[in-house]
């Protein structure tokens, strides 16, 4: 196949736009959040028009035949919340992402552009993307899809894993060969635990119901704030101990030492407010959120490390967009884990924590290929890296709009 005759048979579609040519985009709609993951080609050879990115900094887009970069850009994500959808809408039509999802090479089929996209919301919007975008929603697995796109980003980003122990974080560098078995830990809006033990083999043995919709929804309702972000900066300021029970409050300030509980482990969380004669809005809102932090974090270890004994796993890995890199969030769940399996198990940290599903989707691209229909080869195109033939070097950062953009650097 002649993808570079294909792709400039396609131009005049994409001729319209203000930025690099979009390709390839994929959608995660979650209980929360929808999060993007799309291909911005740089249509000259040598720079991203809207961004001014050195050359060298780009993802190479195979046939899957060979490792020869056909395109060079970047992978652009972005989120919005679910309960906003309308917007997130809007940003694709603005951009006309979903011109360029899965462009059918037959001109009979070309009205019928195909959008990867996973979790509940591919078939809860399905008719709402239909109806305000003419695209159709290609569903793809959701579990199938998490595990896609961890282990992407663990063997293609260098930088990706990272533990967080003492405030510190430190960067694990992760070997191809001896990857499996995981335990995947995704803290959505629920929280999924899956057991990976290779590409597109894996087992979702446990979950809970106690996760990032559970802190945010409590959160609001118990302090009255308006976003997540502004939650989660109170929690930082807090002091659980005022709302928390701790052991010492019911052992008279002793260790209960004959089992291992130290005087300031929390006993029960809450519990603090049971004996006091206060209403909530005595309660700093700041120690409340901690409070509320530091238990679904606690709980979502402990859980997390018992299934990791369960099936005889070493290495957990959390993602979702709960964590939000936020370093107390981090310190707790890494401290959980190493509490409860006596620093047996070691938690570590994606740096694309939110986005592995809406990635696995945009691997699904590949699924065509394999296919080999006629009147999808266009779907062919994709990152070569996927293919785990590495081009490079895909490196991240996030930027100030807190959209996470990641290269693959040719050099
Ligand atoms: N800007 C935000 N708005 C709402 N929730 C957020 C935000 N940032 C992080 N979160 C947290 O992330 C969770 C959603 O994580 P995510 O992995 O996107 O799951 P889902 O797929 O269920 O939407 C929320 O429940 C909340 O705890
Ligand atoms: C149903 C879900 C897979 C949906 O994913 P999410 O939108 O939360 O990322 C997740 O919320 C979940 O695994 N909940 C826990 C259900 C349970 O095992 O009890």
């Amino acid at each position: 196949m002649d993808l570079k005759a294909e792709s400039s048979n396609n131009q005049g579609s994409l001729q319209n736009q203000s930025h690099g040519q979009i390709s390839h985009l994929a959608i995660d709609i979650g209980g929360s959040l929808i999060k993007l993951v799309y291909f911005s080609r740089s249509s000259d050879g040598s720079r991203d028009d809207d961004t001014n990115t050195p050359s060298k900094d780009r993802i190479s887009i195979s046939n899957g035949d060979s490792n020869v970069p056909l395109f060079e850009g970047r992978l652009r994500f972005a989120k919005f919340e679910t309960s906003k959808i309308d917007d997130c809408i809007e940003f694709i039509r603005s951009k006309q992402l979903h011109l360029n999802g899965c462009w059918h090479h037959d001109s009979t089929l070309r009205e019928k552009t195909i959008i990867k996209a996973t979790g509940g919301g591919a078939f809860k919007f399905a008719d709402l993307f239909k109806e305000k975008l003419g695209v159709s929603l290609d569903k793809e697995e959701e579990m199938e899809c998490l595990v896609n796109g961890a282990n992407f980003l663990l063997k293609t980003v260098q930088q990706e894993a990272f533990t967080y122990t003492d405030g510190r974080k430190e960067f694990v560098q992760i070997d191809h060969n001896d990857l499996f078995p995981y335990l995947l830990v995704n803290i959505g809006s629920g929280v999924s635990m899956i057991k990976v033990d290779g590409d597109r083999k894996f087992e979702r043995v446990s979950g809970t119901s106690v996760g990032g919709g559970t802190f945010w929804g409590m959160g609001r309702l118990l302090t009255k704030c308006k976003s997540f972000d502004e939650l989660l900066e109170l929690s930082h300021q807090g002091n659980n101990r005022v709302v928390d029970m701790l052991v010492g409050d019911i052992y008279g300030g002793l260790d209960y030492s004959k089992i291992g509980l130290a005087s300031t482990a929390i006993a029960s969380s809450f519990g603090k407010a049971i004996s006091e004669d206060k209403e909530l809005e005595e309660y700093k809102p700041e120690d409340v959120t901690r409070s509320l932090l530091r238990m679904i974090s606690n709980n979502i270890g402990q859980i997390s490390y018992l299934n990791a004994l369960r099936y005889g796993l070493k290495r957990i890995f959390f993602g979702g967009f709960f964590i939000r890199g936020h370093t107390y969030t981090m310190d707790t769940i890494s401290v959980a884990v190493n509490f409860w399996s006596k620093g047996e198990a070691r938690a570590m940290f994606l740096s694309h924590e939110g986005f592995l599903g809406a990635l696995g989707a945009f691997t699904g691209y590949e699924k065509h290929d394999l296919e080999a229909d006629q009147s999808v080869q266009r779907c062919s195109a994709k990152p070569s890296c996927i293919d785990g033939k590495l081009c490079g070097t895909l490196s991240s950062h996030l930027n100030e709009d807190e959209n996470m953009e990641c290269r693959i650097c040719t050099s």
